[in-house]
């Protein structure tokens, strides 16, 4: 099933468990081909309270883009709003908003996995 970019989003609610070190939120054409890796951190890889994006391209992790924001605390039930265009990739959450280059130019995406301290309830493609 592929997912294009033209005002769609990608909607994946759930709740960040309570001892939770990080989640990240991949989409892209595979495992090994993200268009965005959307990774907050709450205490992991050395980072506190950080979001790290990134891309991936055959397997190789691109430049990461650290964010300034950190808007999720420990048992946060969210609700993550992905969309993207030819050119970036939308992160939309209810109190703030993260951009990331579309550095691969893809122009659709089949793949989407949620990882880590994460629990999600559900996922719509609207
Ligand atoms: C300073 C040293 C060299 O620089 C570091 O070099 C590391 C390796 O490249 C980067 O780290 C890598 O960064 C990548 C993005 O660029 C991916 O995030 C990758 O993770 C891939 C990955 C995902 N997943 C599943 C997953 C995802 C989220 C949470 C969990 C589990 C939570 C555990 N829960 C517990 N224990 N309760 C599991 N597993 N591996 C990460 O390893 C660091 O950012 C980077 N740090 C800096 C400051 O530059």
């Amino acid at each position: 099933m592929w997912f294009g970019p033209p005002g769609e989003c990608i909607k994946v609610k759930g709740k960040i468990e309570s001892d939770a070190k990080g989640f990240a939120v991949n989409v892209g054409k595979d495992s090994n081909t993200l268009l965005l890796h959307f990774n907050p951190r709450f205490d992991c890889h050395g980072d506190v309270n950080t979001i790290v994006c990134n891309s991936k391209e055959d397997g190789t992790w691109g430049e990461e883009d650290r964010k300034a924001d950190f808007p999720f605390q420990h048992g946060d039930k969210i609700e993550i709003c992905i969309s993207f265009d030819e050119t970036e990739a939308t992160v939309k959450l209810p109190e703030a908003e993260f951009k990331f280059p579309n550095r691969l130019g893809m122009e659709k995406i089949q793949y989407l996995a949620v990882e880590g301290d994460f629990k999600v309830k559900a996922i719509k493609f609207s």
